[in-house]
């Protein structure tokens, strides 16, 4: 790995809609990205996601979608109006579907999920590595029934979506991340104890 590869690495952030601006990735870059994702590790090769890009006119239907979630979970007209903002203003949305197999008689359904959560990271690093912003996000609204039809096929889970477009600024105070030592631990197996 070059210092230039880990230099990226190290310096991905997420940026939020309110900070992407236009141009969003085009259709190679998004391919990159996809082939960045397919690049994780997958046990058995299930493939077990599914990215939906919206662009264009889809954004305005996504939109609407949101802003009735956003009714039906009791907010108003300006909540409603907040939701649908969100779905509008980054110039590109990828929704992410999991499609986990719970009865696969080989990989369980926690390493189907860790596929899919390596899928979205490298998903994103190669946005980061493009020059893209980015960030992945859910909220109740994944589990409003109108809005999963909407992007899932049946068995499928909406795990959320990513907003993607270019950074405006680097965030303020991007997300503070734990010193290595509280995740890097030498394993010593546990003592036998005589009885
Ligand atoms: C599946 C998933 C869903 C997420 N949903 C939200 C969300 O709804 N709102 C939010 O602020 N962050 C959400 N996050 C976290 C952000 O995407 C981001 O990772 C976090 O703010 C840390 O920033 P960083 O990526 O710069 O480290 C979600 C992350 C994942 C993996």
């Amino acid at each position: 790995m070059t210092a230039d590869t880990l230099h990226a690495l190290l310096g991905r952030y997420s940026v939020g809609p309110k900070h992407l601006v236009e141009p969003g990735p085009d259709d190679a870059q998004l391919t990159l990205m996809v082939q960045a994702a397919l690049r994780a590790p997958d046990h058995a090769e299930l493939v077990p996601y599914r990215f939906k890009l919206v662009r264009g006119s889809a954004k305005q239907a996504m939109a609407e979608l949101f802003a009735d979630a956003a009714r039906a979970a009791g907010k108003g007209e300006e909540g409603a109006a907040l939701d649908a903002e969100r779905a509008l203003r980054p110039p590109i949305t990828v929704a992410v579907g999991a499609r986990i197999d719970l009865g696969h008689p080989l990989v369980p359904a926690h390493e189907q999920w860790a596929a899919v959560g390596g899928a979205v990271s490298n998903f994103l690093m190669a946005a980061h590595v493009l020059g893209f912003g980015g960030k992945m996000l859910s909220g109740a609204k994944v589990r409003n029934p109108a809005i999963a039809a909407a992007f899932c096929e049946p068995g499928e889970t909406l795990v959320g979506w990513i907003a993607l477009g270019t950074p405006a600024r680097k965030p303020s105070g991007p997300a503070r991340k734990p010193d290595p030592g509280q995740v890097l631990i030498d394993w010593h197996p546990a003592c036998k104890q005589d009885h």
